[in-house]
């Protein structure tokens, strides 16, 4: 570039530099005189008596400076620096010890301070110029005139103000690798200061700041237009910098982590772990130059080893200066899915990170959360990016993430396609048009997914018709396996008869002990726990397996779970069913994920970090907690999971959903089973009188409430590992209450119970504690004493235990959660055993309560889910015998509350603690005084 100089200027100049060489050596000639003392010799470990390092560039005498080289500068009109003296210059720095000049160190105010308007350079400030003194030295006092002011008598310039001089002067003034000083940009170049400041946001990344930086630097010697300052300690194991104000250098402190700014000395301090990692900054700012730390190598900033000065602690904490570029100097973090479609980088600041970040188009920066985020299109190219930074360690995406959202990664396609109609014409026409739409949705995912898939919905959403239809669509690929809590192996059974008619009956084959068979049906179904015993027989491997209730997988380290998981493996279908396929952390899905997707998470352990929050404790890991669960749920709703709630989906929910469960015949023992067979029996025959015929149906009666107390608390167990939270059970006899209280109290869950014997008093408060406590999950309720009065709406599911013969008892008891109140659609589970006086109560009760139907009096009706029951009785001519018996019996009756009070009393006498005798029964009995006194009637007249 052209001096824009006349040869005869040059020639002045030359001239000029010629006898200012001449002067120098001169003086050097002379010790002692002019000559820089020993003593001031720039001398690193050269320190005031406090310890302080001060003035390393001396001014000598005269007001002229010295550079290394020994030449004095000439007042060349080249080397003439702009004329607000100390704007660029080599300030004074040989201030009396502890002095603080005006203008000595002058703090800066935090970055806010700086936000308002910067008083420009005036141009009359830069006309200035010329008639400052010309020498580049220090001026010991700035002249005020050169240094506007704010309001507030602070300086507008850094460079006005006095500075510390860094140390080793040599090190400073002779940097190699820097350019020759040249003029000031911010003061000389014209570029004002305020114009640097507007540049710099609160946020403006360091990079942006150091290409500004950079650029100038070519045009600008930091050795001699450098702000300088110097670190000083600040408590045990803090420092502070002592600086003028710089942009660049506040843009700087604020990376540093253990930034903090006191208000009051106006001064920043730092952590002294920080400590070289803010050299290494401040070495790469062109306009500021820092002393280093007492104690410390400017050069390697390292505590010196040998200094008696080197404090342990200040050696304990600069212990890491030395490679502070390896761990304190990388930013980590990671990527975290955000929405089907964006992803965003958690991590903490990096200026050059920043500067890609903001070259991705689809870049957004929330400021309540301060983390940036993308379109997933952007997110192989921001990888690339970041990767190439050698500061950054950003955790990419989980490899199933990037697999799952493969069309999005790279592509301009923001959602994935929707799912397409599957055909189901090669289905039972039954279940198609039986489904309802968001039913139909669930099957249609299925069949995109291939058939491997967690169906998640709501409970009570039927998800047992989309699996049976799912199912169904691969029949080609049958036997099917279905594997379900003990409790409804029957009710699977039924459905499939239900939902697929043209099913031949033998198709289905239902496990009940480990001698059985596990493959010889088309259909077959068995318990969790069978299956784990029928190991050997697991060599054959189904290809279409349907797993309900299937967070009872959960747990790896059980026997189900390392019994179902090879299977579920190695099957080309696999539908787990869940309402809740985890019931307090993301580690209880891994199994199901696993069991869906084997090559999601081959190993545990990395779905733990990422998702489990995995910390290892000195006895292990910990994978107890959660972490990263917008991306799993947004993972797996992607993948393999569709989840519906009941709120969801209300609208195309009946009011109330009755399933009939057929509990299992096993659980009723040998002795009862022979009772219930040789009642039956006995009935078939007939009875000559009325009264012989009703004591015969309700010995009946209570024989089958014996026979099902197993299944029934089964049931409820299973409820509750399902995690149901609250809902209520009704039986009838108090045999069934006793033994339903006495489990629950067993495995301490909270209920309520409600029965002939509860005082009217204490029930009101019993429902209102059962309505908003979290604690009270079961209300075990009396079918007589319960079935009316009382609300229980926090509840969205009803259990029958035991049948009753009056339809309209049920419907009373079942409104105890369908009333006002409810928001949800009311799921009624009535259970129904096999062999017992319920093959013949369930169709008594479907047929009145069709005539109650068709009368109008009823809008419930029972025969869509009772249809599969049906049978029962219909196929032996011995069971319609009984069945018209009771019909006869109970159809004749006016007042079934009658009836119910001689059972509640039959039941009292059966009960082996209450003793036989009426008396016993009447002393006995937990009936209201009223229903007691028509009890002893009854007795009386018996
Ligand atoms: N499309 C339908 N048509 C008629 N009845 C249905 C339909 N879908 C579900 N149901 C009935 O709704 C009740 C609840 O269904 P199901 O037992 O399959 O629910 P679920 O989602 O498996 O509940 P849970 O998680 O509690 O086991 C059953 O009685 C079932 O027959």
């Amino acid at each position: 570039m052209s001096s824009g100089l006349t040869e005869e200027q040059k020639r002045r100049i030359e001239e000029n530099r010629q006898k200012a060489l001449a002067r120098r050596a001169e003086r050097r000639a002379a010790p002692g005189e002019g000559g820089r003392p020993a003593s001031q010799r720039l001398d690193p470990a050269s320190l005031q008596q406090d310890g302080r390092r001060v003035g390393s560039c001396h001014q000598p005498p005269g007001g002229q400076g010295q550079q290394k080289d020994g030449v004095e500068k000439g007042p060349s009109p080249v080397d003439a620096h702009p004329p607000a003296a100390g704007l660029c210059g080599v300030q004074p720095n040989n201030y009396p010890q502890g002095s603080n000049q005006a203008g000595a160190t002058r703090p800066f105010p935090p970055a806010d301070a700086w936000s308002h308007p910067h008083p420009p350079h005036s141009g009359a400030q830069h006309q200035q110029a010329p008639q400052q003194p010309k020498y580049y030295l220090a001026s010991k006092n700035p002249t005020e005139a050169s240094c506007p002011r704010f309001a507030d008598g602070e300086r507008t310039d850094a460079h006005c103000r006095t500075e510390y001089t860094p140390l080793p002067s040599d090190s400073m003034l002779t940097d190699a690798g820097r350019p020759p000083c040249g003029p000031c940009p911010e003061t000389c170049g014209g570029s004002s200061v305020s114009h640097f400041y507007s540049t710099v946001q609160p946020f403006a990344p360091l990079k942006e700041a150091k290409v500004q930086k950079r650029d100038s630097s070519a045009v600008h010697s930091k050795a001699r237009c450098a702000l300088k300052g110097r670190c000083v300690r600040h408590g045990e194991d803090r420092f502070q910098v002592e600086v003028g104000y710089s942009a660049e250098l506040i843009a700087m402190f604020k990376t540093v982590p253990s930034r903090s700014y006191d208000p009051a000395t106006k001064m920043w301090n730092f952590s002294l772990e920080d400590y070289c990692h803010l050299m290494k900054e401040v070495k790469e700012l062109s306009s500021v130059t820092l002393a280093p730390l007492e104690g410390t190598d400017a050069a390697s900033q390292v505590p010196f080893s040998n200094s008696i000065t080197t404090s342990p602690t200040l050696k304990t904490l600069l212990k890491t200066c030395s490679g502070w570029q390896k761990p304190s100097a990388i930013v980590k973090g990671k990527c975290v899915l955000i929405s089907r479609s964006r992803f965003e980088v958690d991590i903490g600041y990096d200026a050059e990170m920043i500067g890609v970040f903001k070259q991705m188009g689809s870049r957004n920066y929330d400021m309540k959360t301060r983390k940036w985020s993308f379109l997933l299109e952007d997110y192989p190219r921001l990888m690339g990016a970041i990767q190439s930074l050698p500061s950054i360690e950003a955790e990419p995406l989980p490899k199933p993430v990037i697999q799952t959202f493969a069309a999005q990664l790279g592509a301009t396609t923001t959602c994935a396609a929707d799912i397409p109609d599957a055909d189901l014409s090669a289905v039972d026409s039954k279940i198609v048009a039986g489904l309802m739409p968001f039913q139909r949705e669930g099957v249609n995912f299925a069949i995109s997914r291939e058939g491997r898939l967690l169906l998640a919905d709501d409970m009570g959403l039927g998800k047992t018709i989309q699996a049976i239809c799912i199912a169904a669509y691969y029949q080609k690929e049958w036997p099917l396996l279905v594997v379900t809590p003990s409790s409804v192996r029957f009710t699977w059974a039924e459905a499939f008869h239900r939902w697929l008619p043209s099913l031949s009956p033998g198709s289905t084959n239902v496990i009940v002990t480990g001698k059985d068979s596990l493959t010889s049906g088309l259909i077959n179904i068995v318990s969790f726990d069978l299956l784990s015993k029928m190991d050997k027989q697991l060599k054959e491997t189904f290809q279409v397996i349907i797993v309900d209730e299937s967070h009872f997988l959960k747990n790896i380290k059980t026997a189900r779970c390392r019994a179902a998981m090879p299977l579920l493996k190695a099957a080309k279908r696999v539908i787990l069913l869940s309402g809740t396929p985890a019931l307090s952390r993301p580690a209880e899905l891994y199994t199901q994920i696993a069991a869906v997707r084997p090559s999601f998470f081959p190993q545990f352990h990395s779905f733990g970090l990422r998702y489990c929050d995995a910390k290892k404790m000195p006895w292990g890991w910990d994978y107890s907690r959660s972490s990263n669960l917008g991306e799993l749920k947004f993972l797996l709703e992607e993948s393999i999971m569709i989840r519906r709630l009941k709120s969801e989906v209300l609208s195309q929910l009946p009011a109330k959903q009755r399933t009939v469960v057929v509990v299992a015949p096993e659980g009723i023992n040998a002795k009862t089973k022979a009772v219930l067979a040789a009642a039956t029996k006995e009935m078939a025959k007939g009875y000559k009188t009325k009264q012989e015929e009703k004591e015969a149906l309700l010995l009946f009666y209570n024989r089958t409430a014996e026979a099902k107390i197993r299944s029934v608390i089964e049931y409820i167990l299973d409820l509750l590992e399902s995690g149901r939270e609250k809902f209520l059970v009704f039986a009838h006899h108090k045999i069934v209450l006793d033994a339903i209280s006495e489990e629950l109290e067993k495995k301490r869950v909270g209920y309520i119970r409600i029965d002939g014997s509860t005082p009217s008093a204490e029930r009101q408060s019993l429902c209102q504690n059962f309505q908003v406590s979290e604690k009270l999950s079961v209300a075990v309720l009396s079918i007589t004493a319960a079935n009316m009065g009382v609300t229980l709406s926090s509840a969205d599911l009803v259990v029958f235990a035991e049948l009753f013969w009056n339809p309209g008892v049920l419907i009373q008891a079942e409104d105890r959660a369908h009333r006002i109140g409810q928001t949800s659609s009311v799921s009624i589970h009535y259970l129904v055993a096999k062999g017992t006086a319920d093959v013949f109560l369930w169709p008594m009760i479907q047929e009145k309560i069709k005539v109650l139907g068709a009368a109008g009096l009823s809008e419930a009706n029972f025969s869509e889910t009772a249809e599969a029951t049906d049978y029962f009785v219909k196929q032996d001519p011995r069971q319609k015998t009984i069945y018209d018996l009771f019909q006869k019996a109970f159809a004749d009756d006016g007042d079934d509350l009658d009836e119910a009070l001689r059972m509640e009393a039959v039941d009292a006498c059966q009960n082996p603690d209450l003793g036989r005798a009426g008396q016993s029964a009447k002393d006995s009995c937990s009936e209201s005084p009223r229903k007691k006194q028509r009890i002893e009637d009854f007795f009386c007249k018996q």
